[in-house]
């Protein structure tokens, strides 16, 4: 693949929050630039509450047009896809499989939807219940199994497994998985997370996995991007982030897991407790981080730092300015 599957260049959301009086922009995502390409991985997107994940989801998807910047997709802009082009390479995993279908109708409807809507059958020249099929049992479940049933006679597990299998049914290139694991218990929450990688490896797929539990991205991860207040503070291997973290929000995030190797059983309490919105964090031009870092130069609270390439991670630091050559 000479283009990368996914290139974000400069994206930027700005949203207007407050009242008619005392309207202030705030940027929901600041100057995002990532790439995700090469053989399949799951990229994962971490952040607190309000750190802009489900903006840039919703970007990557075509919900939001984004005020500055670009998405590319195989080289070509994601606005210039045709609507059924980018559903059949991009699909969404919502946080809530509940939501996902409606409790009046049998489940099996939405598959059937989807085959109509995409002409999925008539192009492969199969029936549509063994595309059904087939898709199901990427997720371990059968056509036997759904045929017939509502929503309440699923359990969370199997309504998030739903989800993805009909997610699976247009054979994406990409899943943008928004949180989809947080609405279920441990055990559950493992045998999803290990679907979502049988996934990559059996059908090359690539995920955008999105949570705000630093120790499921952990476990799951091949490549990790950490986002404060909209801004990618630090991304590259997830291993590496994630046990020799550079940008000082990182670290203190890292510290606030007891021990990485407990995967995804612990819930993970974000540095500084409970998440306050601080929407000076979100004006202020300068590191998004400046107001609460030990290392804080005056500097940080006046610029942003730019996205400094540090030994296979990129860290947006001023720490990190030396190794621009430029000196701190
Ligand atoms: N439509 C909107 N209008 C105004 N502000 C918005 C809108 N959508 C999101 N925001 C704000 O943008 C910021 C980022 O929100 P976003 O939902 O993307 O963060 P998040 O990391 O996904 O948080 P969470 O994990 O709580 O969903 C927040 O301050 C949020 O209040």
């Amino acid at each position: 693949m000479s283009e990368p599957l996914l290139k974000l260049d400069g994206v930027t959301q700005i949203f207007q929050v407050g009242t008619l009086l005392s309207k202030v922009k705030i940027y929901a995502v600041r100057d995002v630039n990532l790439e995700v390409g090469g053989n399949p991985v799951i990229f994962t997107l971490v952040g607190e509450s309000g750190s802009g994940k489900t903006t840039l989801a919703n970007i990557l998807l075509r919900v939001i047009v984004p005020t500055e910047g670009s998405v590319y997709f195989l080289g070509k802009n994601i606005r210039h896809y045709r609507k059924p082009e980018f559903i059949r390479l991009v699909q969404p995993v919502f946080q809530n499989p509940y939501e996902t279908f409606n409790p009046l109708k049998k489940v099996e409807t939405y598959f059937h939807l989807a085959i109509r809507k995409l002409q999925i059958a008539r192009d492969n020249g199969c029936t549509a219940e063994s595309i059904i099929d087939k898709a199901l049992n990427s997720v371990a479940l059968s056509w036997e199994e759904v045929r017939g049933k509502y929503l309440h006679e699923f359990s969370g597990g199997q309504l998030q497994r739903l989800s993805i299998a009909r997610a699976l049914m247009v054979n994406p290139v990409l899943l943008v998985a928004d949180e989809p694991v947080s609405m279920l218990d441990a055990s559950l929450r493992i045998f999803v997370l290990n679907l979502l990688r049988k996934l990559k490896e059996e059908r090359q797929l690539y995920v955008i996995y999105i949570t705000h539990d630093l120790a499921t991205a952990y476990y799951i991860s091949d490549y990790i991007a950490v986002m404060l207040r909209g801004s990618v503070v630090e991304t590259g291997p997830a291993e590496k982030v994630l046990l020799d973290p550079l940008h000082p929000y990182t670290v203190l995030l890292r510290e606030s897991v007891p021990n990485p190797y407990e995967e995804a059983k612990e819930a993970v309490s974000w540095a500084g407790g409970e998440q306050v919105l601080e929407i000076e964090e979100y004006i202020e031009e300068g590191c998004k981080f400046a107001l609460r870092c030990a290392h804080a130069k005056a500097i940080c609270k006046q610029k942003m730092p730019p996205d400094i390439p540090v030994d296979g991670v990129v860290v947006k630091c001023w720490l990190y300015e030396r190794t621009l050559g430029k000196g701190v």
